[in-house]
């Protein structure tokens, strides 16, 4: 394709993205399936340009007024993330100038909002929380890719075979620092025609998601509720720590997302899982169950802010009056979850949010009001786990996972006994 026919796409594509009235990885999937004749590199540029200028948006847009021609063009050629010769190549003399100028602006002058590129009402809270260093850190490492982990499946693969599988197939895996269960590759090589992948033998899941499965120590023969189960990524997880025997529910309110948890299921092995569409969380079937459940992992509806790195769009998306909704949704749903544990039974309530109003604030006003529910240290559980310097991932007795401390997504969790 000619280099400026690309740069012209690459403008219309964040014409659509920038709307921000959908998630920004369904709108490029939309393009691309109404694109077909796009090469696998000339996709690639322009998903990443997206995506950089969606984590860039204030500091790009800020350096693009001085630019002429349509908005979408000057933001697409100061996101470029294709070649640069090509992007030469699609320029025009006036424009090439304008660039060279932009590029010669010392960034670091500029005001702070351009350089941490967040909106102001996430900014305040998490600044005041981290102080300024950590702040920056994380600003910082939100504007990155984040890396692709897999979890391997045991009932299928030991860690280290599933290594040595894809190293044989040319792709170079590590192992990740805390999940016993975990693969880290950087990049993004094609897994899904792997025998490996459609075996079953391993799923992608974030290292910070394992983690999340790996505190329920949900047990073989128990009777599991994962409530929010959406896809399932954590249900297969925990589907497998039971060693496929017991009975786990996953719950959810979204038909469509429990739907896309059958595949999975078919290669994962795994018969121990049972689907349920419930109309919410105080459904009939959730009040049959009450008072018989081993463990409940109550992966809740959050505004998915710990996700940056992979939905940069959701820092647009969202806001404090959506973060007061969810709020209250997540109270609703942890009080109903929790009615369904046995006595002697574990409870897990988790976000992949970074704000305390999320987090810390929903675990403790449930504290408050359910004395009969004793909170466990997470670094206790994550050792029982076999997670490797647990004591590193908890902050007050709860996990704390942090993009630029861990390298994971962002998330919480608290974890409960009830007595
Ligand atoms: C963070 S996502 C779950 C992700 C999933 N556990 C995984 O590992 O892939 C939260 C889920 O909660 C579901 N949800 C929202 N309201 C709910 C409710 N009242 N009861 C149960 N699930 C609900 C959403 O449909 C969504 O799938």
């Amino acid at each position: 394709m000619h280099p400026n026919a690309l740069l012209e796409m690459s403008s219309e594509l964040l014409r659509a993205v920038l709307q921000l009235d959908s998630p920004a990885d369904s709108v490029v999937s939309a393009f691309f399936r109404k694109h077909k004749a796009l090469g696998q590199r000339e996709r690639h540029a322009l998903a990443e340009t997206a995506y950089t200028v969606l984590r860039q948006r204030p500091l790009l847009q800020h350096l693009a007024q001085s630019g002429s021609g349509p908005t979408e063009r000057r933001l697409a050629i100061l996101g470029w993330q294709g070649n640069e010769a090509f992007l030469r190549g699609a320029l025009n003399t006036q424009e090439q100038q304008w660039l060279e100028q932009v590029r010669q602006i010392d960034k670091t002058q500029l005001a702070p909002r351009l350089r941490h590129n967040l909106p102001e009402w996430l900014a305040q809270p998490l600044l005041a929380r981290l102080g300024e260093e950590q702040f920056w850190a994380l600003a910082a490492s939100m504007n990155e890719q984040a890396p692709l982990d897999l979890r391997v499946n045991t009932l299928k693969a030991k860690r280290e075979e599933a290594q040595a599988t894809l190293t044989a197939a040319g792709i170079h895996a590590e192992l990740t620092p805390f999940s016993p269960l975990g693969l880290r590759i950087h990049g993004k090589p094609a897994l899904n025609k792997l025998e490996l992948f459609t075996s079953g033998c391993i799923e992608v899941q974030d290292e910070g998601s394992q983690l999340l499965a790996l505190m329920l120590d949900a047990k073989r023969s128990e009777m599991v509720v994962d409530f929010c189960a959406g896809a399932g990524g954590k249900t297969l997880a925990l589907g497998a720590s039971m060693r496929n025997t017991g009975r786990l529910y996953a719950f959810d309110t979204s038909g469509h997302r429990l739907a896309s948890l059958k595949p999975r299921l078919a290669r994962s092995g795994l018969s121990n899982i049972y689907p349920t569409q419930i109309a919410h969380e105080r459904d009939e079937r959730i009040k049959r169950l009450s008072g018989k459940i081993d463990r409940v992992l109550v992966d809740a509806p959050c505004s998915g802010l710990g996700t940056l790195r992979r939905n940069p769009d959701l820092k647009w998306r969202q806001s404090l009056h959506a973060v007061q909704e969810l709020q209250a949704k997540q109270t609703a749903i942890l009080a109903s979850a929790a009615r369904l544990l046995k006595s002697g039974g574990r409870l897990v309530y988790a976000t992949c949010s970074l704000l305390d109003a999320e987090n810390e604030a929903i675990a403790e006003a449930f504290s408050a009001a359910h004395p009969q529910f004793k909170k466990l240290d997470a670094a206790e559980v994550l050792s029982r786990a076999h997670v490797a310097d647990a004591e590193r991932l908890v902050e007050n007795g709860y996990l704390r996972l942090w993009p630029h401390q861990h390298q994971t997504d962002g998330f919480f969790a608290a974890v409960w006994e009830k007595q």
